[in-house]
C-alpha cells in the first residue's frame, strides 16, 4: 500500500506466543499463522496446545513451508523460560526466535482483604512473573554479542508484553491483577530505554561485536477479551466491579488480535484496542514514549480532562455501593 510500509511483516519468521493455547493468545497464534510465520505456542495444557497447532495448520498461508510446535510449560519457572528458549532455538536449525510475544495470564479477582496474601503473590507470579521471565530468557539470548560475521539478514526482533488498560486506571476489585499488570508496563517502559543502547551498538556492528538484531518492545492493552480465561473470572467477580466496569464491552480474542497485529504493522509502541482503552492509555501516558506526539499529547489533554469526572464517579459509585450493601458478608441496609 503506498505510503505504509508494515513494520511487522512476519512472513517467514519465527514467533513463540506465550499463553498461545486460549483466548487471545491462541487468536494471535491463528492470524500469524495465516500472514505466514511459523508459529510455536506455550502454555501448560498439552491437549489445549495440540488443538492449537491443529488449528493454525488448517489456517496456515503456506502448509509446506511453515513449521508449528508447542512446548508445554509453567513460565512461573524462569528455568522452564530458558528451556523454551533453547527448545525453539534448536527447532528453528539453531536460529532464535525472531518475535516472541507473552500473552500468557489470567485475572482472578477479589477484594483485596478477602483475598487471601498468597493469592496476591500467585497472580503477581502468574502476570508478572511469566513475562518478566520470558522477557529475561528472550533478551539474554538476543543481546549476546556475536561477532559482524553472525548478524542478521532480516535484522529486526520483537519483543511484546500483553498488559491491561487496568494498568491506567484503577477498578475495585482488580487488586491481585492490576498491580502486577502496572509491573509488566514499567518493565516495557524500561526495556524500551534500555534496548536503546543495544540497538545503537547493533548501529556500529560493522566496527564490532553487537547483538545479531535491532530489537524493538511493544505492549498491548486490551480491555476485556470474551476468552475462557474472562469466563472464569466472571464467576467469582465482585458485583461491584462489574459495575464499575460496564463502559467496557468486551471484544472477541480474534477481533483485539486483528487490531493488535495491526497497530504493530504501524510501529506503535504502547497499543490500544478501542476507543475507551484509548481514553485510559491518554490520562496515563506520563513519561512513556509516544506513537505519535501531536495525537497522543492531544489525546491525554483530552483524558485528562475526562477522568476529572470519571475517577470521582467510581469511587462514588463505589461509596454508594457500601452505603447500599454493606461490606461482603454483611447483611444489607433496610
Ligand atoms: N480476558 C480479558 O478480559 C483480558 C485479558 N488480558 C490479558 O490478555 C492475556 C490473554 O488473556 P485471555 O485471552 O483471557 O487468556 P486465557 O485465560 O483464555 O488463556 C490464558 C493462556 O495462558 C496460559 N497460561 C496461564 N498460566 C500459565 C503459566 N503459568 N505458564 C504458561 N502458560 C500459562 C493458559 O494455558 P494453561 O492454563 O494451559 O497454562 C492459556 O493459554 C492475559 O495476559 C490477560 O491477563 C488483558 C485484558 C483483558
Ligand atoms: C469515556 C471514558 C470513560 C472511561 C471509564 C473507565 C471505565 C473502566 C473500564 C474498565 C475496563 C477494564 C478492562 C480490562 C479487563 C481486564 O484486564 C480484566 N478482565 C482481566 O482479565
Amino acid at each position: 500500500m503506498f505510503g505504509f510500509q508494515n513494520e511487522f511483516n512476519v512472513l517467514g519468521q519465527t514467533v513463540v506466543i506465550t499463553g498461545g493455547s486460549d483466548g487471545m493468545g491462541k487468536a494471535v497464534a491463528l492470524e500469524l499463522s495465516a500472514k505466514g510465520a511459523n508459529v510455536v505456542v506455550v502454555a501448560r495444557t498439552v491437549s489445549k496446545l495440540v488443538t492449537a497447532v491443529d488449528e493454525m495448520k488448517a489456517n496456515a498461508q503456506n502448509t509446506f513451508k511453515q513449521k508449528f510446535l508447542y512446548i508445554s510449560a509453567d513460565l512461573t519457572d524462569p528455568v522452564e523460560c530458558e528451556r523454551v528458549i533453547a527448545e525453539v532455538t534448536t527447532w528453528n536449525s539453531g536460529a532464535a526466535p525472531d518475535i516472541v510475544w507473552c500473552c500468557a495470564g489470567f485475572s482472578s479477582p477479589g477484594y483485596f482483604v478477602d483475598v487471601p496474601i498468597q493469592d496476591h503473590r500467585q497472580q503477581m507470579d502468574t502476570i508478572y512473573w511469566t513475562a518478566a521471565n520470558t522477557a529475561h530468557a528472550t533478551l539474554r539470548n538476543w543481546l549476546e554479542p556475536v561477532a559482524p560475521s553472525g548478524q542478521m539478514k532480516t535484522p529486526r526482533r520483537h519483543l511484546i508484553f500483553t498488559c491491561s488498560t487496568l494498568a491506567f486506571v484503577p477498578i475495585a476489585g482488580y487488586s491481585p491483577y492490576s498491580p502486577a499488570k502496572a509491573a509488566i508496563r514499567s518493565l516495557s517502559d524500561t526495556l524500551s530505554q534500555e534496548i536503546e543502547m543495544y540497538n545503537g551498538a547493533y548501529s556500529q556492528r560493522h566496527r564490532s561485536d553487537a547483538p545479531a538484531a535491532d530489537v524493538k518492545i511493544h505492549t498491548i492493552f486490551p480491555m476485556g477479551i470474551l476468552s475462557p480465561g474472562f469466563d472464569n473470572e466472571q464467576k467469582i467477580k465482585p458485583e461491584l466491579t462489574k459495575r464499575l466496569e460496564e463502559a467496557d464491552k468486551p471484544q472477541t480474542p480474534s477481533e483485539v488480535a486483528e487490531i493488535s497485529i495491526r497497530a504493530l504493522e504501524r510501529g506503535e509502541y504502547l497499543i490500544t484496542t478501542n476507543l475507551v482503552g484509548s481514553i485510559m492509555k491518554g490520562t496515563a501516558l506520563g513519561p512513556s514514549p509516544k506513537n505519535s506526539i501531536v495525537r497522543d499529547t492531544m489525546l491525554s489533554w483530552l483524558s485528562n480532562l475526562v477522568f476529572l469526572q470519571v475517577i470521582p464517579d467510581l469511587r462514588n459509585k463505589a461509596f454508594a455501593w457500601g452505603k447500599q450493601n454493606g461490606i461482603p458478608g454483611s447483611s444489607p441496609a433496610s
